[in-house]
């Protein structure tokens, strides 16, 4: 997977070097590339952006930068362009405005060959920008959660190691994505709690199931305690899950 990514903060995104996801791009398995905006502005004062129409605080990103800079990162084919296609990216941006980014779009997002990121400042980007870049490829305007942060660097981190987690050889134990909160082998729950040794840490023992080596009673009690916490915590997740009279009888308790 190619992905590409256009900040006036370009150090913002040096974590993503790090650990697994530089692992993974030392392996190959993920390529990434991290474009400075300015690179685009042609005044001496590198504007990106400029006062609102309509009025109101802050400021808003300028089309014409942004539509530069986007003509030439989503080239293709192209340099930024995966084995050189002539197939657009999805570009993807991030806005407090957008559709819910969830699991379900994290495994959509991992099928992808090639993932442009917008990073947002101020007050966002000019609309057209997004209407523009419509017109030539697939374009998502997504929000990682019901709360509002400064630009939208963090959340292009967020949603690339929930994607890039999913690419095969990533993960050290595959197994390990299978068993993710929100899963479909999971039905959508949260998991349940996790224990390591010692047996009892400040008087507080592990669940004796999970020492049994009784491997249906483990993994019975672990669909218990997912069921119970989905329950207690995300009571709105059970509506689309899919429950058999097991699960029912737990939470009828
Ligand atoms: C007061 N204004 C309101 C509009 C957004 C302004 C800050 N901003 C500028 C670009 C940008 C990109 C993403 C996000 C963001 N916030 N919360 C989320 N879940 C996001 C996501 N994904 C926020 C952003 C602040």
């Amino acid at each position: 997977m190619r992905i590409d990514v256009v900040t006036i903060f370009p150090d913002y995104l040096a974590p993503l070097r790090e650990a697994l996801l530089g692992k993974a791009i030392d392996r190959g398995l993920l390529e990434v590339a991290v474009h400075d905006l300015r690179g685009w502005t042609h005044d001496v004062h590198k504007a990106v952006d400029d006062s609102p129409y309509g009025g109101g605080p802050g400021m808003v990103m300028k089309p014409q930068v942004w539509g530069d800079a986007l003509d030439a990162v989503c080239a293709s084919p192209g340099a930024g362009a995966p084995q050189d296609t002539d197939t657009p990216p999805r570009l993807v941006v991030p806005t407090p405005s957008g559709r819910p980014f969830t699991q379900a779009v994290a495994e959509e997002y991992a099928e992808e060959p090639w993932l442009v990121f917008a990073c947002g400042r101020y007050e966002g980007i000019d609309q057209r920008v997004i209407d523009d870049a419509a017109r030539r490829m697939p374009v998502d305007e997504v929000s990682i959660g019901d709360y509002v942060l400064v630009g939208g660097e963090v959340a292009v981190m967020v949603i690339v190691e929930a994607v890039a987690r999913l690419l095969p050889g990533v993960l050290g134990n595959p197994a390990s994505a299978k068993q993710d909160s929100f899963s479909a082998s999971l039905s959508g729950l949260l998991e349940g709690p996790s224990y390591t040794r010692p047996e009892v840490w400040r008087d507080l023992a592990v669940p004796d199931v999970l020492r049994s080596g009784n491997h249906a009673a483990i993994e019975r009690w672990r669909r218990d305690t997912a069921l119970e916490r989905t329950f207690a915590r995300r009571p709105e997740l059970l509506d689309d899950a899919e429950l058999d009279a097991a699960d029912r009888a737990v939470l009828d308790r």
